[in-house]
């Protein structure tokens, strides 16, 4: 595969079932179809590396062809095929490369990129990864299930595992996309539902559940309505990882008790699903009411924070909506259904009051659009002195947007 590549792919928003998604609940989410994540892959300039260069998290790594080969020298190839479940062998190989980075954010990112680039292109050097992303990272809208997604587009063709060509990609490229993302999504946060990385690959709004078996049963909600809504993002670091982790504890710590609270959000998923194929004005209390018990529920489940209560708050008081934290909350993001009736200036004033007083950063996204995709490699080339410039690290999601958004940057994608 000839160099260079572009992939990209959205964010998601869950409606409900964040969490009880892990335990095999059914779960609802749209991707964000203006938050995305871009992934550039370009020849390096020393041929003996890989190099990554990740400016959101200020993540600038090499590694020598030598170091990569050790590590494979280790790990029978076999052992990698294995897609669903992460192979201990080539995690404990990674663990050499990985342990200088253990305890920050880079951590997650390298290993999630090693492991797959293992697994999806072995030992090749000579080529530079670059990240840059309209999404904020770490809070809730799905940026690790995006990159994650991109990474499995780009390695797939870069290891010849997808076609080379700019056809658009078939149901079997989709799946392939989807089932390495969601190994991807491992590395990063270790029992992933696979909500993430299958809205972003697909794009639209699904409604989702894991079984027991470890196959996933989806259905898109293709209807699915713009419903009004705030988003906004706390700016409260957290991990995925650790809260989807002290759920875990806490149902094995109060079984009786964690069990039914888990059900009961699936009822609202599933019903609130239902809803949202036919939305009509009648239900829409319905839908309001299903936020304002999700919320509850997620909060019995201790992965609320006060600066996600302090948005359901402001927006009680000021009879806005109906917020719930959105992702895995622990601060990051929460969305608020906008009430009927409900005065533009009433919600200016909302968000006016969360980004003033609070310092959090509102967003207006709409629902559903395309998942992930690529430009085709011969418009890369072609065009590579206009978007290299877009991946440096003091390029805005404005800059990114205005030329690279599908449907209405530059570009055409092929998807
Ligand atoms: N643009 C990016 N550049 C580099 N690393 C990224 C980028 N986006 C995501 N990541 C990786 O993903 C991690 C964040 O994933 P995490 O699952 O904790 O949050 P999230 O995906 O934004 O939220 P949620 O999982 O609740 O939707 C970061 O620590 C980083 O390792
Ligand atoms: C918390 C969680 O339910 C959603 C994170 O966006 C984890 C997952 O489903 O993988
Ligand atoms: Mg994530």
């Amino acid at each position: 595969m000839s160099l260079p590549l572009l992939t990209s792919a959205p964010g998601k928003v869950i409606i409900f079932g964040e969490h009880s998604a892990v335990f095999n609940e059914p779960a609802v989410a749209a991707s964000v179809s203006a938050l995305r994540t871009y992934l550039l892959v370009s020849a390096a300039q020393n041929p003996e590396v890989i190099e990554l260069d990740f400016p959101d998290i200020g993540f600038d790594k090499q590694w020598s062809g030598e170091a990569l080969a050790a590590i494979s020298a280790g790990v029978q190839p076999e052992a990698v095929t294995d897609s669903r479940e992460l192979n201990a062998e080539l995690s404990n190989a990674l663990e050499s490369l990985l342990q200088p980075l253990s305890g920050s954010l880079h951590y997650q990112a390298a290993y999630c990129f090693l492991y797959m680039y293992f697994s999806l292109c072995g030992t090749r050097t000579g080529v530079k990864f670059t990240v840059k992303s309209s999404l904020p990272i770490g809070a809730g809208l799905g940026s690790s299930a995006s990159l994650a997604v991109c990474l499995a587009l780009a390695l797939g063709k870069l290891g010849g595992h997808l076609k080379h060509g700019s056809e658009a990609l078939t149901k079997e490229d989709l799946g392939f996309v989807n089932k390495w993302s969601f190994i991807g999504e491992k590395c990063i946060h270790g029992t992933p539902s696979g909500i993430d990385n299958m809205v972003a690959t697909y794009g639209s709004a699904v409604l989702f559940q894991r079984l027991p078996s470890g196959d996933t049963k989806s259905e898109q909600i293709l209807s699915f309505p713009q419903i009004p809504m705030v988003l906004t993002n706390t700016r409260i670091p957290r991990s995925t990882k650790v809260l989807v982790a002290g759920v875990k504890d806490l149902i094995t710590r109060q079984p009786e008790i964690m069990k039914p609270i888990l059900e009961s959000m699936g009822v609202v998923a599933s019903n609130g699903a239902q809803i949202l194929s036919q939305l009509t004005d009648a239900n829409y209390a319905s839908l309001c009411e299903l936020i304002r018990v999700n919320h509850g529920l997620l909060v019995a489940l201790g992965v609320s924070h006060p600066g996600l209560e302090l948005i359901k708050s402001v927006g009680d008081s000021m009879s806005i909506g109906h917020t719930k934290l959105t992702g895995a909350g622990g601060g990051g993001c929460a969305l608020t259904l906008l009430s009927p009736g409900v005065t533009p200036e009433e919600v200016e004033k909302f968000k006016h009051t969360l980004e003033s007083e609070h310092n959090y950063k509102t967003y207006t996204t709409g629902l559903g659009g395309p998942g992930c995709g690529y430009i085709a490699p011969e418009v890369v080339q072609q065009s590579f002195s206009a978007i290299e410039p877009l991946f440096r690290k003091d390029s805005t999601a404005a800059d990114l947007n205005k030329v690279l958004l599908p449907g209405s940057g530059s570009f055409e994608w092929v998807h």
